[in-house]
């Protein structure tokens, strides 16, 4: 029986990096989860493969066959955009594990779904310290640098994954990146070996 990871963790605690990371190495043998959105897709971006890019009827659509396993929309300078997972036959877990990343919303509807036993939780944790600094030197970066919202997605995580929700969700493991990157990728890494029965920690 598979089993879908969860990577998750506040804004720039590195869960983008590391997904990144463990999603391609082949000796996990782990599939990824594509979502719909109605975000309109930019240059360089294939349907398909970041996302499957459809219009709002689609997503009623599903919703109508009452496959949309969870929903979020965000309101963006664009307007808003909706991103879902949906069941639409690409979830085998008779046959298959899967690397996904979301939210902690996100992560308990797909515990409702698929019945809690089922999800793996991988939770990154970076200091408040580490994180603003990380999230600013990206921000920097940027052609055009918006500091608000970099202030306010810190802030929303931070209630997000509060501790009390993280205790609701049952949430115990934790993966520090405070440190090396590399440390952190390695220790997830044996860790979904480990539940996969691959190896003994
Ligand atoms: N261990 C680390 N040490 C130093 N920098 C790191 C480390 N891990 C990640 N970073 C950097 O921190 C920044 C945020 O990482 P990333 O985009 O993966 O975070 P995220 O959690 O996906 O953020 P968001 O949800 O805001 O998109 C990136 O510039 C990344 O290169």
């Amino acid at each position: 029986m598979g089993r879908i990871f969860y990577v998750m963790g506040k804004s720039s605690s590195g869960k983008d990096t590391i997904f990144e990371e463990l999603i391609n190495r082949d000796e996990l043998g782990l599939k990824n989860i594509i979502l719909y959105t109605t975000r309109p897709i930019r240059a360089k971006e294939t349907d398909g493969v970041q996302y499957h890019f459809v219009d709002e009827e689609k997503l009623h659509e599903f919703e109508r066959a009452d496959r949309i396993i969870e929903m979020r929309a965000y309101h963006t300078v664009q307007g808003i955009w909706k991103y879902a997972t949906v069941d639409d036959g690409q979830i085998d877990l008779e046959r298959h594990d899967y690397l996904a990343i979301g939210t902690l919303v996100s992560y308990e509807k797909l515990q409702e779904y698929f019945g809690a036993d089922m999800l793996v939780p991988i939770y990154i944790e970076v200091s408040d310290d580490n994180r603003l600094e990380r999230a600013l030197k990206r921000e920097r970066k940027q052609a055009n640098p918006d500091y608000e919202e970099m202030c306010r997605r810190f802030l929303a995580d931070s209630r997000d994954f509060s501790e009390e929700n993280i205790r609701k969700a049952q949430i115990e493991k934790r993966f520090c990146n405070d440190g090396d990157r590399e440390i952190c990728i390695e220790e997830a890494a044996s860790y979904i070996k480990h539940i996969k029965g691959l190896v003994l920690l």
